[in-house]
């Protein structure tokens, strides 16, 4: 059990060099919001102590942005946690040569199990698990396919040590609509990991009530759509959640 306060992970997600928010995760229903660049250092200058930084093209295997990402990567003085299309020995080592805190595996650890579990014994908490679902069906390869029960999934890679999991409830996605509780309660009851919530936060309050669920294990929150919309600042957000 933890009584940290809640981290907020400002989101960058790139897409075409350009910071994008997208909603329920679709590729085509980007808001551009200009230089990703731009963008992590307005999170860093606002106080984030985290960036969560996504490669969508890699995610969508519509190309990458490797390049932008590394430059985000190094100019930053925070913590960055690093996904998209993360798959394989190459990939990964690219990312974690960036410098990031953390990556994030989505389709690997849906599609290459074996893979996962040797990196997760390889590096340990510099390993998260993105669980990217619908109901309870976990979406890969760009939130295209169907990857498998979040639960099996959730019981396997706490059995081969996973340090970690963001969970991104994809209904809730880019929608402003406020997180799923009940889904994070409930992964929350089936890991002892910690647990980052990603999807859906509008508001403040959203905030309030992810950070009751901190001694349930919910560590963090990614916050993207709601500062890009400007219904609160990151400095009224990280405020919010100072307890
Ligand atoms: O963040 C998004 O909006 C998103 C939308 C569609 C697909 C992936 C998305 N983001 C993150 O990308 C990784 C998964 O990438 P991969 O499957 O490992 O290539 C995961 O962190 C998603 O949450």
């Amino acid at each position: 059990m933890s009584t940290h306060r809640l981290e907020l992970l400002p989101a960058v997600d790139v897409r075409d060099g350009q910071a994008v928010r997208l909603v329920h995760g679709e590729s085509g229903s980007e808001t551009s919001y200009g230089d990703p660049l731009e963008a992590a250092l307005t999170w860093q200058r606002a106080g984030a102590e985290w960036l969560h930084l996504v490669d969508l093209d890699a995610a969508f295997g519509t190309g990458d942005n490797r390049e932008r990402i590394a430059e985000v990567v190094r100019t930053m003085d925070i913590k960055v946690e690093l996904s998209g299309g993360i798959r394989d020995d190459a990939s990964l080592a690219a990312a974690l040569a960036t410098g990031c805190t953390r990556v994030n595996l989505g389709t690997a650890a849906l599609e290459s199990p074996e893979w996962v579990a040797k990196v997760i014994a390889e590096f340990g908490d510099r390993i998260a698990v993105g669980l990217d679902v619908r109901g309870t069906t976990l979406r890969g390869r760009g939130w295209t396919r169907d990857g498998g029960d979040l639960y099996e999934t959730l019981a396997r890679l706490d059995s081969e040590g996973c340090a970690r999991y963001v969970v991104t409830d994809i209904a809730k996605d880019g929608t402003l609509q406020g997180p799923n509780v009940e889904l994070l309660k409930n992964v929350c009851a089936a890991t002892d990991k910690p647990v980052v919530a990603s999807g859906g936060v509008s508001s403040l309050d959203d905030l309030r009530v992810l950070a009751t669920l901190v001694p349930e294990g919910v560590e963090g929150a990614i916050v993207g759509k709601a500062l890009y919309a400007k219904a609160f600042t990151l400095e009224e957000a990280l405020e919010a959640v100072s307890v």
